[in-house]
């Protein structure tokens, strides 16, 4: 799960860089390990900044100030696909045809098979082990094909539909093609989020697409929808005979490019990914998050018994995305619901931070116990969901040094027990600590003295709605929507592998060290007539 963005303002002569930059921030628990941005100024040359690291660290003032033009697009990044190296920050750039940029969300399942594609027949570089240079170069590629000196939206609409036929897997995807408009699409079973908004200025509307509404709302764009599954919206930009003819605002064009196969969300969005105030695919994550905890409160009653209330004396949430079902776990329950784990609210996400010492050492850094909540008591506490177990074990542990009798884990999310293949990268089998387990064997293995698990047809009915009732669960089943070969989960595995190794010497004096932490398009925005 990355975080994509993209902005195109009426007003020609306003900047949409700064908007982008701090969208970015509504967006970085989606990826933190690199970010970027590029924009189009008004004669169609692209500026770029992106790199390494969280939106804070990747942007300078300065940096920023040269990001001119009235469209643009960011991205946050989580890396699932490729490597961590710099070089695969997004978004990525095309000269060929017309100058295209592409922000992805999601992984496509038969990458392999789009580079040998992009090798042996459409004779395109590839430079990095990113799918979302693939999808890029494959999207270039069937735009190239159509052999014109400029396009229409038709055209656009036209080539993706080539392109849905050849990728396969779960994306979201924002682009912009060079002093033209910008697109965003999904992929034909709406696994992955995208949403688009309108803001009425006068000049026109203001667009936005975004991979969740919690940045939209926060800029203003009331007026929002989720893109469809399968569809396609372009945003052009006022040309010429538009602006002639009075018009001075983008216009927006939106195409159902494939049928939606099988609308199906994934899950694991409402469970730990989105922001609770977002609104996916018409559920808020927020609501969502309460009927989790309302149901696993009727489960920890059933395994507790009648005197539960007895054995439990406080509901304990794990900061920060456990807070909203605890809260409502409690409230069901009529148990108290205490905050005793302090969350340092200058760490990031350890989930998606990438190595598995570093996500160890990071729980305890993050995370700080109030001692005299669990000194002599008997805890409950309460989790999204338990991937790996390091946060479950640390927090255990930390509730037994400060004194707990005895510590009972909840999850709102069932047994993980399968890879995620569209865009979380979690970890292959053997390292999901319920892989192979029974409830007690997980129990033992971080040192609670209990665990209690959503029901997987709890989760499903927490989270549906009279849009959607299926879901991608694939990390719950091993199921995926689309299908994934045993061949694809070895690569992502073996990937994986590389990507751990490449890690570990990444402190090694190397070529990519001396690189700079910064990857521009070569051209500062120094000379005006190039806006
Ligand atoms: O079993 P694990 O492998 O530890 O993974 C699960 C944990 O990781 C996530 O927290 P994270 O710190 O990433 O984010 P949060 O602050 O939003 O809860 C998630 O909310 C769980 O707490
Ligand atoms: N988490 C994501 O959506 C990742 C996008 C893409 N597969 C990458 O690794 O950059
Ligand atoms: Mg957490």
């Amino acid at each position: 799960m990355c975080g994509i963005l993209a902005l195109m303002l009426a007003d020609r002569h306003s900047q949409a860089c700064p908007e982008i930059y701090e969208g970015l921030y509504s967006l970085q628990h989606r990826g933190q390990d690199a970010a970027g941005i590029v924009t189009a100024g008004n004669k169609g040359r692209l500026y770029q900044c992106k790199g390494s690291g969280m939106v804070s660290d990747v942007f300078t003032q300065s940096q920023l100030r040269q990001l001119v033009g009235s469209m643009g697009m960011g991205h946050v990044r989580y890396p699932t696909a490729g490597s961590c190296a710099n070089s695969e920050a997004q978004p990525f750039y095309v000269n060929s045809p017309y100058g295209i940029v592409l922000g992805h969300n999601g992984n496509l399942i038969n990458g392999p098979e789009l580079r040998r594609f992009l090798d042996t027949e459409a004779h395109r570089h590839v430079n990095t082990g990113s799918d979302s240079e693939l999808l890029l170069n494959i999207f270039a590629y069937e735009l190239q094909r159509m052999d014109k000196y400029r396009i229409n939206e038709n055209d656009i609409f036209e080539a993706l539909r080539n392109v849905y036929d050849r990728v396969n897997g779960g994306y979201a995807c924002v682009a912009m093609i060079a002093g033209f408009g910008i697109l965003g699409f999904r992929d034909p079973n709406g696994i992955r989020p995208l949403v688009i908004g309108e803001r009425d200025t006068p000049q026109g509307k203001d667009y936005m697409l975004a991979s969740e509404s919690v940045v939209l709302t926060q800029f203003g764009f009331r007026n929002f929808r989720d893109i469809r599954p399968g569809e396609c919206v372009f945003i052009r930009r006022a040309d010429r005979d538009d602006i002639l003819s009075g018009q001075r605002g983008p216009t927006l064009f939106s195409r159902q490019i494939v049928p939606c196969k099988r609308f199906r969300p994934d899950i694991f969005e409402y469970v730990y990914f989105a922001r609770p105030d977002s609104v996916i695919d018409g559920l808020s994550v927020y609501q969502s998050r309460l009927n989790m905890g309302e149901k696993l409160a009727y489960n920890v009653m059933k395994r507790f018994g009648e005197d539960y209330a007895s054995k439990i004396d406080a509901v304990i949430p794990v900061p920060d995305s456990a807070r909203t079902s605890a809260l409502q776990l409690a409230q069901t329950a009529n148990l108290s619901y205490v905050e005793a784990f302090i969350k340092n609210r200058y760490i990031g996400r350890t989930f998606i931070m990438p190595g598995q010492q570093i996500r160890r050492k990071s729980v305890r850094r993050k995370l700080n116990v109030q001692l005299q909540e669990f000194y002599n008591k008997n805890v409950l506490i309460v989790d999204d969901s338990i991937v790996r177990g390091t946060t479950s074990r640390e927090i255990v542990q930390m509730a037994r040094e400060s004194g707990a009798k005895n510590v009972y884990l909840a999850s709102c999310a069932p047994m993980i027990t399968h890879p995620h293949v569209y865009g979380i990268d979690l970890a292959d089998c053997k390292d999901l600590i319920a892989y192979g387990k029974t409830e007690a064997e997980v129990a033992e293995s971080i040192g609670a003295d209990g665990v209690i698990y959503q029901n997987l047809e709890d989760l499903v009915a927490s989270c549906t709605t009279e849009n959607v009732s299926d879901f991608e669960l694939g990390l719950f089943t091993g199921e995926y929507t689309t299908g994934a070969s045993m061949e694809y989960l070895v690569y992502l595995e073996q990937m994986r592998i590389a990507n751990n190794r490449a890690r570990k010497n990444s402190f090694a004096e190397d070529e990519e060290r001396e690189a700079p932490d910064d990857i521009s398009l070569h051209n500062t925005h120094s000379d005006p007539s190039f806006d």
